[in-house]
């Protein structure tokens, strides 16, 4: 089912040989660039005519009233209740060792630096709702930016048709558990335009969405690609695109686990990705099988099977885990799930993964719902360079400079020295003016 590359016996280019999807995202922000601008110019009714276009509905008031959303709270089934305190105590836990403390450096005598941690004032989070509903990534964006001291938060999701326009139920529960009150009715590019630009006065509801600082959260191709266009004009976590999974594996790995987790992740999305790295061609076989197997009883087969045999998945034969460790490290994906012989020993040598699931019993569903880890997570090779979802993420580092008379006075002829070299004496004049004399004072 899967489609084969076979990188064994060559030293060939693992990162263009890798299976990845051809719609990428900067595409795709071509794709969005017009109705981002109709969103800035126009603001509600160009969200309106998106959502009627994109959604099939759009509500009379994009803001969704404070008594609904407490409404959802009190009408949540109690397994479900259950199981997102669950999830958010787990995820407190973790996340509240993420905080950082201002530290303070001493350079020299009278001299320090102060790194102060400040949180961004305003936030937008992204809760997806197309395809599947997230009530756990309104946990997943909410805990980190509460525990990081954000003081404003708003949460956008899709208006969904079964639910009068208004997000889905238990995506509002989530956010009255977690005590967000001001959520919108909308999805997709229009929501990450609408957060970033501020959409003047809703003419239904009389209230206005301000605009926010950074938008964080993940969602499908239309989302990530209008939050990379609108970099710059407000904050963006990584981009958290179509779901990937990786696993490296070798013959001691369970073919009906690896299988079972390819699939979760194909669950998605058409366009996730699901990519088995293996030394094994028994394996490679098995999971074959196991596939053929387990596709066809999903609920949601139909697009696993669109994603399982798209261009981005596949199986990537190695010659052994040394090269299985190379292959995976170029492919950077948002998940790598480690089964293999020694699992820790392979999973703490890993260099680009948004996170690593160490062994048979830490599947990537774990995470994504209870594990206490974070699920928004970097896609598309960005976790070469970029993290999942932290406190970190919603924290800025400000440096308050301190130094008294003397301080200065003892690296004045330095400054002087540096900014003549650099053709600029006015800075230099802006140090020595403080010391007509040149001596002590
Ligand atoms: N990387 C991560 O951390 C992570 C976490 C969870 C989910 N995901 C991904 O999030 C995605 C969720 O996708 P979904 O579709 O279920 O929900 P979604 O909310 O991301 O997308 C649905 C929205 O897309 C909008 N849309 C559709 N076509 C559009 C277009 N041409 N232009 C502009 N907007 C358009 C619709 O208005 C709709 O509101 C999946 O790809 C999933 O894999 C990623
Ligand atoms: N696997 C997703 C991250 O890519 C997160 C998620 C939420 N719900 C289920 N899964
Ligand atoms: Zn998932």
């Amino acid at each position: 089912m899967l489609n084969r590359i076979d990188l064994r016996g060559g030293a060939r280019d693992p990162r263009r040989l890798l299976p990845r999807a051809q719609l990428d995202v900067s595409v795709a922000v071509e794709r969005i660039r017009p109705l981002v601008e109709a969103v800035r110019d126009h603001g509600y009714p160009a969200i309106r005519e998106a959502s009627e276009r994109f959604d099939g509905v759009s509500p009379e008031r994009l803001r969704v009233p404070v008594e609904t959303i407490r409404a959802a709270e009190d009408e949540l089934d109690p397994q479900v209740r259950a199981a997102l305190l669950e999830s958010i105590t787990r995820a407190r836990k973790v996340h509240a060792d993420q905080r950082r403390t201002d530290h303070t450096t001493t350079v020299v005598p009278g001299g320090t630096v102060t790194e102060r941690w400040v949180p961004v004032d305003r936030v937008g989070l992204y809760v997806p709702g197309g395809l599947a509903m997230y009530p756990s990534t309104v946990v997943m964006n909410v805990v980190p930016a509460q525990a990081a001291g954000v003081r404003s938060l708003v949460v956008v999701s899709p208006p969904q048709k079964d639910n009068d326009g208004l997000p889905d139920r238990r995506v509002l529960a989530a956010c009255a558990l977690l005590g967000v009150d001001e959520v919108y009715a909308v999805g997709g590019a229009q929501a990450v335009a609408m957060l970033a630009h501020g959409a003047g006065v809703d003419p239904a509801g009389d209230e206005r969405c301000e605009p926010v600082d950074m938008i964080t959260g993940p969602g499908n191709i239309w989302v990530t690609a209008a939050k990379r266009l609108l970099r710059g004009v407000v904050g963006i976590d990584a981009e958290a695109g179509p779901t990937e999974i990786a696993i490296l594996a070798d013959d001691t790995a369970d073919p009906a686990h690896v299988a079972a987790d390819l699939i979760s992740q194909a669950e998605h999305d058409p366009l996730a990705a699901s990519v088995l790295v293996t030394p094994s061609t028994a394996l490679a076989d098995a999971v074959d099988g196991e596939l053929a197997r387990q596709v066809p009883a999903a609920k949601h087969a139909e697009r696993i099977g669109t994603a399982l045999r798209g261009e981005q998945s596949g199986v990537v034969l190695v010659d052994d885990l040394e090269a299985g460790l190379r292959v995976v490290d170029a492919y950077a994906a948002e998940h790598l799930e480690i089964q293999t012989e020694n699992a820790r020993d392979w999973a703490l040598r890993v260099r680009n993964a948004g996170a690593v699931f160490v062994g048979a019993w830490s599947p990537v569903s774990l995470g994504d719902y209870c594990a206490g880890s974070n699920h928004v997570l970097p896609t598309g090779g960005c976790a070469r360079h970029s993290s999942g979802l932290s406190v970190q993420s919603f924290l800025r580092g400000v440096h308050l400079v301190e130094y008294t008379q003397d301080a200065l006075r003892e690296v004045a002829p330095h400054v002087v020295t540096l900014a003549t070299v650099e053709d600029l004496p006015a800075h230099g004049q802006a140090v020595s003016v403080r010391f007509p004399g040149g001596g002590p004072s």
